[in-house]
């Protein structure tokens, strides 16, 4: 039996979107489903309890990060990541081709892996297909991703096609260097930019590899939200309908809720906690920035639309005063109604697919959050 299976339950009959579980050795989790990052082994200022109650089925932890600080053999021997951050739901972690290309410089990319600078100290560091892998079967995650190079945006057509060839060849290196098979899924990554062809290309590769589920990767990265949903247009029906498909590296409401309507189950994004630090807040009424003098006597809470503990315990104003005092419970109480809102939204997304209407929940979503206005 495979570690990480999906369940289809339905396809929304007004669009693309489709209603599902995803099953792993730790539990399960409804889709479309938003997961929040927790980078070093933790959700920045929110706790397991926080996340269980606000509703996160599976939260996303990095290979990169783990690896330098603590360093993977420690939370081997704490008995995997799950003991050691007490999370006893699914966890997922990257591989850490991502990072490496987006915290490092002074790298070098080779069939055999790549070269780099360590983030902060500059020593010199190298990560391949099997190191990744390795490392991910030490955190003990329910869903591994494949080792895989994200090009820049833009690139030339020529790089993109030796950059898919190398991930569909470093791919088939991680099957074969997966140790866990059965307690640990392991996710292909789709590349090939915004090209159709290598998109096609990508696909085919990877999924004659028969990964238990499939991210799209390479978008995100700074191209026009057009551009992505026409890449997602083009390459999810080039997956398999009875595997995961998971978005990486998506997070604001419309793409999400763009995304779920192009048949993506899984999204992970730092963007919820990383701009609540600095008092962005998003509301169903489109953004707040917090620090506005206009929230300094605003005793209502956040958005009156939300359930969440913030919401229902403390005010505008308030948080206000935490955030400008850059105290620390004001970025608690910030990430926590970010990140809660964006589960609540995927929550009306389900909702939405359950009952074939998702096409107009969208429009109502826009219009309140003030997505169509010019
Ligand atoms: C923020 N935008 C973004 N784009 C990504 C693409 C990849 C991608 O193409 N590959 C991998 N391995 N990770 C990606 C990530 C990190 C996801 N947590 C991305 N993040
Ligand atoms: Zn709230």
């Amino acid at each position: 039996m495979p570690a990480v299976t999906y369940e289809h339950i339905k396809t929304c009959k007004q669009t693309g979107a489709r209603l599902g579980i995803v099953h792993t050795p730790h539990g399960s989790f409804e889709t479309p489903a938003f997961m929040p990052v927790g980078t070093m082994a933790t959700v920045k200022t929110m706790s397991p309890e926080d996340l269980k109650q606000m509703g996160a089925g599976i939260i996303l932890s990095n290979t990169y990060h783990l690896w330098l600080r603590p360093g993977h053999e420690i939370i081997r021997e704490a008995g995997g990541l799950h003991k050691f951050m007490n999370w006893d739901r699914p966890i997922l972690t990257d591989s850490g081709g991502f990072q490496v290309f987006s915290l490092s410089d002074m790298r070098k990319i080779e069939e055999e892996g790549v070269h780099f600078r360590h983030h902060l100290n500059g020593s010199k560091l190298f990560l391949s297909p099997e190191k990744a892998m390795d490392i991910q079967n030490a955190l003990g995650s329910d869903i591994m991703m494949a080792f895989d190079e994200c090009p820049p945006f833009p690139a030339t057509y020529e790089y993109m096609k030796a950059s898919v060839e190398r991930t569909s060849r470093w791919a088939e290196r991680c099957l074969n260097a997966h140790q866990r098979p059965n307690d640990q899924g392991l996710f292909g990554i789709i590349q090939g930019g915004e090209f159709e062809e290598l998109r096609k290309q990508s696909a085919k590769d990877l999924t004659s590899l028969d990964f238990p589920g499939y991210a799209i990767g390479g978008l995100s990265v700074g191209e026009p939200k057009d551009i992505m949903n026409r890449v997602l247009e083009f390459t999810t029906p080039l997956l398999p309908a009875d595997k995961p498909r998971y978005l990486m590296g998506v997070g604001s409401p419309d793409s999400l809720i763009d995304g779920a309507i192009r048949g993506v189950d899984m999204f992970d994004c730092v963007l919820p906690t990383r701009i609540a630090r600095n008092g962005t807040l998003m509301t169903s009424n489109g953004r707040v920035v917090i620090k506005n003098a206009k929230y300094e006597r605003d005793f209502g809470p956040i958005d009156e639309n939300c359930d969440c503990h913030t919401c229902k315990n403390y005010s505008r104003a308030y948080v206000r005063h935490l955030i400008k005092c850059n105290e620390t419970f004001g970025l608690r109480l910030a990430s926590y109604h970010n990140l809660y809102f964006l589960l609540n939204l995927m929550e009306q997304v389900r909702d939405a697919i359950r009952n074939d209407r998702l096409g107009d929940f969208r429009e109502e979503f826009f219009e309140q959050y003030g997505f169509n206005k010019p």
